[in-house]
């Protein structure tokens, strides 16, 4: 017989944490995200649902994390993580948008209890749950409104404290296969650094001594996490952290950051009397998930080394440590991107490897990557991973090396399943991975970069009356609403040489998105305020409030 629901406990509570009237939540791409002095009532709301989750999994632990990764310090944000250490299946979305938006604590004990009846939960399963947060001035008191809705309804609830969002996906599949023969790894952000060093000191053994490394922390939990790790690594890897006021009011990923490197493709101007030609450098976000590196030319010229570039490096590092393995034919890599993948990335991955474009948002990109043997994906702005299937990482385990380069092979690939985070896209972990690419190829940024080469783009934002009109499909690389639109979007394309656009609502902003490339620099520029013109138009933007670049 399953118990009850803690009805008093959480009308108490709840009635604590008054949901404000004129707004509307929704867990999104990224969960809930908006201002931080916004958000106590869902912290309240997102700690029960989270304990519901628990139970209905069999009290098996899941994560809740707080931030709002590279979006600016007066938001944040909530996510939930499922026990694997993954997003939250994507059905539970809903149901906590519902539970969020509940007007009153009594709506709220109303959507709770019918919630609970038709997701069929056992009140007397276990709820376990591990949370943390990143070092917005806002986590305090969301903590606080969290651990209420913990205590509502009787949750055991681990805190993880201050660390990176990679870090707390770690923790989740750590937890729940400590003691199986799945162990993950031991269940501290001690214990990820300890895992990620070792395996990086294992890759690079006996390869030439790796120049220092510049690393803009985004003045966010990347520069705590970071220095940890640097400890860790000793002199096998110097990490030149800047970026690391965390205390500064205003700082966290103002001018700085992985965001501000890939939209405006430029170095964060703190970096300016930093970086030397020819130096390596990399911008984490503010929540360490994502990375982007760079490199000045010997004329002092800025290269941007994207997620794109990412994967194109790692891919490759890989399929020829499998040849080397003596698994070629055996293990098939595979790639992931979505439509802001660069074209120039898509044709030389697609002349090698298959490649899937996916919907925007991690969690399309990871499941995708699930159905290869090997599956490498980024999201462009510097967020990804690898995934090893478990057959996979059962054949490398069980292969027979013929000679000794074989088992040479054989063990770096191992080592790289330690290495690489498969929860979800870690921007110190693939820093690593990085680095161990590009000593083991001898490869600076110049000879990276030379891999292919980008065609110029242009990602423009546009503020329409009501966003969810715009309707995508084929990957968000077409629109089908609003009709007729898509007919002069590619009109307008075919004009332009090596000409790409599409349009697709945010999921995170309250905004539309267009991107656009083309041979030309000037012509991806056109062609993206072209389209943006034209989005703006058709949806009746007011024509006071018209853009001046839109054309
Ligand atoms: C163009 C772009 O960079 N979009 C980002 C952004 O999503 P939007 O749905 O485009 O707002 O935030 C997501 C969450 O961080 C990230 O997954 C995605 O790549
Ligand atoms: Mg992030």
């Amino acid at each position: 017989m399953a118990s009850a629901l803690p009805v008093d406990a959480i009308r108490t509570l709840s009635e604590q944490h008054p949901k404000p009237s004129n707004v509307h939540f929704q867990y999104g791409t990224a969960g809930f995200r908006t201002l931080g002095n916004i958000l106590d009532s869902v912290m309240f709301r997102v700690g029960v649902l989270a304990a519901l989750r628990s139970k209905r999994l069999d009290g098996k632990t899941i994560g809740v994390m707080i931030t709002a990764s590279h979006n600016p310090e007066q938001d944040n944000g909530v996510k939930l993580v499922d026990p694997r250490g993954e997003m939250l299946e994507a059905a539970w979305e809903v149901h906590a948008t519902n539970l969020a938006n509940a007007a009153t604590t009594d709506a709220f004990v109303d959507a709770l209890d019918a919630f609970v009846k038709t997701a069929k939960i056992d009140l007397s399963k276990p709820a376990r749950v591990v949370y943390a947060r990143d070092t917005r001035p806002s986590g305090p008191a969301l903590i606080a409104a969290l651990e209420h809705g913990f205590k509502a309804i009787g949750a055991e609830a681990r805190n993880a404290g201050v660390t990176t969002t990679p870090v707390l996906h770690y923790l989740v599949k750590a937890i729940n296969t400590k003691g199986t023969k799945e162990e993950y790894g031991v269940d501290s952000e001690e214990g990820y650094l300890q895992k990620l060093s070792t395996a990086f000191k294992k890759l690079v053994a006996g390869k030439p001594a790796i120049p220092p490394l510049v690393i803009d922390c985004a003045n966010g939990v990347g520069a705590i996490v970071g220095e940890k790790l640097g400890a860790h690594l000793g002199d096998t890897l110097k990490l030149l952290l800047h970026n690391t006021a965390i205390d500064t009011a205003g700082a966290l990923n103002h001018a700085c950051g992985a965001d501000f490197v890939k939209t405006s493709q430029r170095l964060p101007p703190s970096l300016a009397s930093v970086l030397q030609p020819g130096q390596r450098g990399c911008s984490l976000d503010g929540d360490a998930d994502r990375l982007i590196y760079y490199y000045l030319d010997d004329r002092g010229q800025f290269h941007m080394l994207d997620g794109d570039k990412i994967a194109a490096l790692v891919a490759a590092f890989i399929v020829e440590l499998t040849k080397s393995a003596g698994l070629e034919g055996e293990i098939q890599v595979g790639i992931v991107q979505t439509a802001y993948a660069n074209g120039g990335s898509t044709k030389y991955l697609a002349e090698r490897l298959p490649i899937k474009c996916v919907s925007t948002g991690v969690k399309h990109l990871h499941h995708a990557a699930e159905h290869y043997d090997i599956g490498v994906y980024f999201e462009a702005n510097g967020h990804g991973t690898v995934l090893f299937s478990s057959d996979t990482t059962n054949k490398l385990s069980s292969h027979q090396p013929s000679t000794p380069a074989q088992s040479t092979a054989l063990n770096h690939l191992i080592n790289l399943t330690q290495l690489i985070n498969q929860t979800v896209g870690d921007a110190l972990s693939d820093m690593l991975l990085i680095e161990v690419v590009l000593a083991h190829k001898s490869y600076s940024g110049l000879e990276w970069d030379s891999l292919y080469v980008d065609l110029p783009n242009r990602l423009v934002k546009v503020v329409v009356p009501e966003r969810n009109i715009f309707k995508t499909a084929d990957a968000e690389r077409r629109l089908t609403s609003p009709p007729g639109l898509q007919a002069k979007i590619d009109e307008l394309v075919h004009r332009y040489e090596g000409g790409r656009s599409f349009v697709r609502p945010s999921g995170t902003e309250d905004v539309v998105r267009v991107y656009a490339e083309a041979t030309v620099r000037s012509q991806a520029d056109e062609l993206a305020f072209r389209v943006a013109g034209l989005v703006y138009d058709e949806v009746g933007g007011d024509p006071a409030k018209r853009p001046a670049e839109f054309l």
